[in-house]
């Protein structure tokens, strides 16, 4: 076994695994991915894949509840929560990676067991063993999930996000600190399962999002049954019986939560404690010391993914650009095409070789119920940074979308710059609303005129219709 490759890896999340792949692609070159958890990181096992597969049952129960024809036979049933789990961990693969340990091998990358650290320029250390880099080492750790210093918070061991995920249990009753989107997400699959869910939220819901948005997310989850404090934080947790239970099992005995909000000072029972209150970079331990960096904090870099000279690079959620899979996998992309090209002494100066879209072009799908997806900024954070802006907006319950479901409702806004007449941002709420969002995400990347969008005609009946109605609102300002 060798311990020079032409690029060191450190992470075998979905950012690490693709920035591997294209700097190697149709190349001689070899490649090494550190990994001392799983291959395939948080988003296979713990975050994207098993809380999507927990969603999707809920929002098609709902579809079927609002559906003449089918709501008869669903009646007032609730999910098969076995049935639910069992989905859930066939697609994670009961947290075994050899799916994923093979698809590197095929792609000709070697997998290495283990904590990496840098130790100095292209040198990283794994146990005893010394990795050597020709070219270049990527950073590719992540993030874990951030637990406030709130008093008897972390003695209460209480659940993040790879819990919620990996539930193996229902708790009856659940504390959910936060508002962003894994507690709405959380949220949403805990009540659809069953538990009974009390929500502690500085502001309000999906802060980061157009105001709609997190209403409507609001309203839905109060009427599945969620007690939302808001203007509330958790004071102190006392937990006498807190245990390790193991990921998705009630930790122990009932916690007493003190909340603090607008309204005083409140305790409560709960069974469990859901901490989803944003995440830390994965830098603590990384060696980011012995090459000038800080650690703790993200890895900063450049478009071109560097972070130190032309040798180090940091990708995906460690560089706290866009914490989603895709805009890694997109950072992967570009990081593993610049390091390709300075390999093969090629420029690096074409717009393959810059990650443009991590400002202000992002997209992303909340998958509540209903879903909220969205690209670029919101009104008011267009105009926080200075942009003359326009907006419209409209609820949509378009001929498709109304054919959806009964009782559709839902709400789009667009975001225009004033100067130029193109597209800055959008974002939609409905249910289905996520399968239009990529339309406006090549609007907005595109810059294209509303004039020439005018001319991409939804078909009839689609929920893109909506399209249209927020066009001839446009025309008529
Ligand atoms: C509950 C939840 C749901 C989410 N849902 C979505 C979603 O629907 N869509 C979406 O786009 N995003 C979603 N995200 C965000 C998404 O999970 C992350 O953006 C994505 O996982 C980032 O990928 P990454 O490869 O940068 O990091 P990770 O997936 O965190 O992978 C990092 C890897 O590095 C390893 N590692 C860390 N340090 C070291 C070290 N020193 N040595 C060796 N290995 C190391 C870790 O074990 C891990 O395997 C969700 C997040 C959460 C928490
Ligand atoms: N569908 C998706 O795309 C998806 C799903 C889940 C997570 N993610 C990504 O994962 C990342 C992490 O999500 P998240 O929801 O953990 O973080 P977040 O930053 O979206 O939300 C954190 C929430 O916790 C609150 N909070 C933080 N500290 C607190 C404190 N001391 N007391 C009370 N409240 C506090 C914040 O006000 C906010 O409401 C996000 O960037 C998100 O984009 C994406």
């Amino acid at each position: 076994m060798t311990d020079t490759y032409d690029v060191i890896v450190l992470g075998g999340g979905p950012v690490g695994e693709n920035a591997a792949q294209y700097a190697v692609a149709n190349s001689d070159r070899t490649a090494v991915i550190v990994e001392h958890e799983l291959v395939g990181g948080e988003c296979s096992y713990w975050a994207c894949m098993p809380s999507k597969a927990l969603l999707l049952p809920g929002s098609v129960l709902d579809q079927a509840r609002n559906m003449p024809g089918v709501a008869s036979l669903v009646g007032d049933r609730t999910l098969d929560v076995d049935a639910v789990l069992a989905r859930r961990d066939s697609y994670t693969h009961r947290l075994d990676d050899s799916s994923q340990v093979e698809w590197a091998e095929s792609a000709g990358i070697d997998v290495v067991r283990g904590h990496g650290r840098l130790a100095g320029e292209k040198t990283v250390t794994v146990g005893d063993r010394t990795l050597t880099a020709r070219h270049a080492v990527v950073l590719a750790t992540g993030t874990t999930a951030a637990v406030p210093p709130i008093p008897g918070l972390r003695e209460a061991r209480p659940w993040t996000s790879r819990d919620s995920t990996n539930l193996n249990e229902v708790p009856d009753r659940v504390l959910i600190l936060g508002g962003g989107v894994v507690a709405c997400e959380s949220a949403t699959w805990l009540l659809a399962l069953g538990a009974r869910v009390t929500m502690v939220v500085r502001s309000g819901l999906l802060g980061t999002s157009e105001p709609f948005a997190g209403t409507a997310v609001a309203d839905a989850l109060i009427a599945a049954g969620a007690d939302i404090r808001t203007g509330a934080t958790i004071a102190r947790v006392d937990r006498p019986d807190a245990r390790d239970t193991g990921y998705g099992h009630v930790h122990g005995g009932p916690a007493t939560v003190t909340i603090e909000s607008d309204n005083g000072t409140d305790t409560l029972e709960v069974d469990e404690i859901l901490v989803a209150a944003g995440r830390r970079p994965a830098t603590d331990d990384l060696g980011l010391d012995t090459v000038g960096l800080t650690p703790g904090g993200s890895v900063p870099v450049d478009d071109a993914l560097t972070a130190v000279g032309d040798w180090l690079y940091a990708a995906g959620d460690v560089n706290g650009r866009a914490l989603l899979t895709h805009m890694g996998k997109y950072q992967a992309r570009v990081c593993g095409d610049v390091i390709a090209a300075r390999a093969d002494g090629r420029p690096t100066d074409s717009r393959r070789h810059r990650a443009t879209a991590d400002h202000g072009q992002v997209p992303q799908v909340v998958f509540t119920t209903p879903e909220v997806a969205s690209v670029g900024p919101t009104e008011g954070a267009a105009r926080e940074a200075g942009r003359d802006v326009r907006t419209v907006e409209t609820d949509i319950a378009v001929a498709g979308s109304s054919l959806r479901q009964d009782n559709f409702s839902g709400h789009a806004k667009l975001v225009i710059d004033r100067a130029s007449d193109t597209l800055l941002g959008a974002t939609f709420v409905g249910q289905g609303v996520a399968e239009i969002l990529h339309s406006a995400t090549v609007a907005v990347v595109g810059a294209v005129p509303l004039d020439v969008l005018w001319h991409a005609v939804p078909s009839y009946p689609t929920t893109s219709e909506i399209w249209l109605r927020l066009l001839e609102e446009a025309r008529e300002q």
